[in-house]
């Protein structure tokens, strides 16, 4: 980053900013922004010079066709995968090198598309899980009874998880991610599977996350409803790079995206 782009500050030489503006204009307020990111499995490029953005508290949604490379996308932002090549900045840093551990203490959270629910423990003890190396003591106490809570599944604490329906299962899941108390939380396909009325407290929930407490989204979703309900923003994904960003009416006007996607081939 030059001086003028700084505003004539000279920064910090040992930390590695994000390149003004590289993939989305002049914002202020951008939380995280991959740079050519580029991630190939052998001879296969799953994803493709991709350059994401997402501003503070914006609710985005991912779609695109199966094998565009979108949960290979999250899962270069959240560290799971390592790139090829490129970088992943958040809040300004660069964070390609952190593990999934440093990058959940910047916060970023995911829920990720395999369910990650232990059915042989209880909600609490699944609940747990995921804080227990951030926060101990009451603190930790705390964030798991409002995870719990948040699910809709107060009184359900000590019942096998593999008990609880499928809904169930998706909303103690979201729960155990925002309770790492994320700026940025990342789904893969949250709704997959689940009935209307399971699908509208998903929405209402990720909603009023977003609403309340300022966190940003990332929503891997192939259920258009479920998108128009939720996106401020849409990007489509289409063999590996970013091929459209708009609003969902947008989105849903553009034949190129019908013809790759809505409605069209798959
Ligand atoms: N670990 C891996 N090894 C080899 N190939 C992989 C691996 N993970 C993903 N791929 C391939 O990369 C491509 C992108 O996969 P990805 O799961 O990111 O797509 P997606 O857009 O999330 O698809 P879907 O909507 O079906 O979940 C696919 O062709 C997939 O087979």
């Amino acid at each position: 980053m030059s001086e003028a782009d700084t505003g004539g500050e000279v920064s910090d030489p040992n930390v590695r900013e994000t390149p003004a503006g590289k993939a989305t204009g002049e914002r202020t307020d951008t939380l995280l922004q991959t740079d050519d990111l580029v991630k190939r499995f052998g001879g296969f490029t799953a994803t493709d010079s991709v350059d994401f953005a997402v501003d503070e508290g914006e609710l985005r949604c991912l779609i695109g066709p199966n094998g565009a490379g979108k949960s290979t996308l999250l899962k270069l932002i959240v560290g799971t995968l390592s790139p090829s090549e490129g970088s992943v900045y958040y809040d300004g840093q660069d964070v390609t090198d952190l593990d999934p551990d440093e990058r959940v203490q910047r916060g970023i959270s995911m829920k990720f598309q395999v369910p990650s629910v232990y059915g042989d423990l209880s909600v609490r003890e699944n609940a747990r899980l995921p804080i227990q190396q951030f926060a101990d003591g009451e603190e930790r106490r705390r964030r798991v009874d409002e995870a719990i809570a948040d699910a809709g599944l107060a009184g359900y604490e000590d019942v096998e998880a593999s008990t609880l329906s499928h809904g169930q299962q998706q909303q103690l899941e979201i729960g155990m991610a925002a309770a790492l108390e994320p700026d940025l939380l990342l789904l893969d396909e949250p709704v997959a599977g689940l009935s209307v009325d399971e699908r509208d407290e998903i929405a209402e929930r990720i909603q009023r996350l977003n609403r309340e407490e300022g966190i940003a989204f990332v929503v891997i979703e192939h259920d258009t409803d479920f998108v128009a309900e939720i996106a401020d923003t849409v990007t489509v994904l289409h063999q590996g790079d970013v091929f459209r960003e708009g609003s969902i009416e947008e989105i849903e006007a553009d034949p190129e995206v019908r013809r790759i996607y809505l409605g069209g081939e798959q």
